[in-house]
């Protein structure tokens, strides 16, 4: 295990709100998993004043309990305060203490009039306080409504909203950096995406193969029914959900084909698709071309690898895969699996270009489309240029045709360069097999087509 990575910014803003002369509300929430109670003690070190309170399923009057005996430790004069949160709460901050309420959804559960306790602590009694209270919690749905919304008591109030979110490419391969090579690490990213706790779960020592078979295909593996139950957490009627999730990760991702699938009414779908975007779950991607104005050519994409994997390959499938036993690996996901991971591959290869291209300044990164026209990764500049690419993450090389195909579709992306001026083009080719020598001789011959392999991407990333 690497230790803590990352989160240098979300510690930078806790400790501000930790050393700052006031009263201070934080709210941390994200879905279980990414790291949230991990960030919290490490932010807190240094702090040795601050309460960490991990609430459960229980009864107000046993959380009240639990939560001063906890507190008594540090702060012994707790004892004579025993009645309601509102005194506990006030005592604490009389004392300036760093309080965090981990799974505060547990809390407001049995109390629902814990928010407006809060919010009227902020409001009225904290003038002399510089005491912290941090809220920690996983179900972004009740986060949302205890604290994040515009018609919750707490809407406001709080000076740090942190929204935890994947780790991103070369931290997650932090967890088996040394013992994977740059291709493993790309497939392996593919698969188990960037959640700490599923990162944790992979074991550098075996095989991919081997770890997909005993963590997610196994019945009993830590996350065969992961996404399963984030999702139940979440959503109270999840069927329609599923359905979509299952819709987008076998390949129907514009609303027309996602309706089409799950045969969900098309006016319908906008109401799932933005709840499913709410929870983190799914995004809405334009062609690059197209990100400032209403179009209709979005589509929409499975934000987690992990659940997009899940979907793909596990979700309906009943025993099929405990059938196979071992063989179910094999059998089942690797055939499909270069082709499954390409598209990660694309993004990972859009993530490097800055630092593939130094020399550019680049203004925004993604992908363009339009009918049958298709470019993986593309760049605008502040100049004339745009950078255009083609990824490949098959088994075998590839040939000057990649580069022809890549241009065919070039040819018919419309963009203009800011000063007006005629554009430029930068080629680049991305590929996991290495190239053929018909389009080695091509860049060693022009300035404008360049080969990257799956190294040179991973290498970026890292820098
Ligand atoms: N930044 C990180 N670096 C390394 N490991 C991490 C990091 N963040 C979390 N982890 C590890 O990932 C696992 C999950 O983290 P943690 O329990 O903090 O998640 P959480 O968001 O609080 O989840 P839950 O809501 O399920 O409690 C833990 O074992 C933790 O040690």
């Amino acid at each position: 295990m690497p230790g803590f990575v990352n989160r240098t910014e979300e510690l930078t803003r806790l400790y501000d709100l930790y050393d700052s002369d006031d009263a201070e509300l934080a709210v941390i929430y994200g879905r279980r998993r990414l790291g949230k109670t991990a960030l919290v003690k490490r932010s807190l070190k240094e702090y040795d004043q601050a309460i960490v309170y991990q609430a459960k399923q229980k009864t107000e009057a046993l959380q009240l309990q639990q939560f001063i005996e906890t507190v008594s430790e540090l702060y012994p004069g707790i004892m004579r305060i025993r009645e309601d949160w509102e005194a506990v709460l006030g005592y604490l901050a009389d004392q300036d203490a760093i309080v965090v309420l981990d799974e505060f959804p547990y809390l407001v559960e049995q109390d629902q009039s814990l928010p407006s306790v809060l919010q009227a602590m902020f409001d009225h009694e904290l003038n002399d306080s510089t005491a912290t209270i941090v809220l920690v919690g996983s179900s972004i749905s009740m986060m949302e409504e205890a604290a994040l919304l515009g018609n919750s008591p707490l809407y406001g109030r709080s000076s740090l909203n942190l929204d935890i979110r994947q780790l991103p490419f070369d931290a997650a391969m932090e967890f088996f950096a040394d013992e994977y090579t740059s291709e493993g690490q790309v497939l392996t990213w593919g698969v188990f995406g960037g959640v700490p706790y599923y990162l944790e779960e992979v074991s550098p020592e075996v095989s991919l193969g081997e770890n997909v078979q005993r963590t997610i295909l196994s019945r009993h593996g830590s996350l065969h029914d992961e996404p399963d139950y984030v999702l139940r957490m979440e959503l109270t009627e999840p069927t329609r959900y599923f359905s979509i999730l299952e819709a987008i990760a076998g390949g129907s991702t514009s609303r027309n084909e996602i309706a089409g699938t799950t045969g969900i009414d098309y006016n319908q779908l906008s109401k799932y698709l933005n709840r499913l975007s709410r929870l983190r779950l799914v995004d809405q991607h334009v062609p690059i071309t197209e990100r400032k104005e209403r179009t209709k050519r979005s589509r929409y994409r499975i934000r987690d690898h992990f659940f997009r994997f899940w979907f793909h390959f596990v979700y309906g499938t009943g025993d099929r895969y405990d059938e196979l036993g071992d063989e179910a690996y094999e059998v089942l996901i690797e055939p499909e699996l270069a082709d499954f991971v390409s598209h990660p591959f694309e993004e990972l290869c859009c993530s490097a270009l800055r630092t593939l291209y130094p020399e550019y300044t680049i203004t925004d990164t993604g992908q363009w489309w339009y009918g049958d026209h298709e470019v993986d990764v593309v760049g605008l500049t502040t100049g004339e240029t745009l950078i255009v690419g083609e990824c490949k993450f098959q088994n075998s090389p590839l040939g000057y045709g990649a580069f022809s195909t890549l241009q065919d579709h070039v040819d018919e992306l419309r963009w203009t360069p800011k000063g007006g001026g005629d554009r430029t083009h930068e080629y680049a080719l991305f590929s996991r097999s290495g190239f053929k020598s018909s389009v080695e001789e091509a860049a060693e011959e022009r300035d404008d087509l360049r080969l990257f392999t799956v190294e040179d991407v991973v290498e970026a990333l890292s820098a």
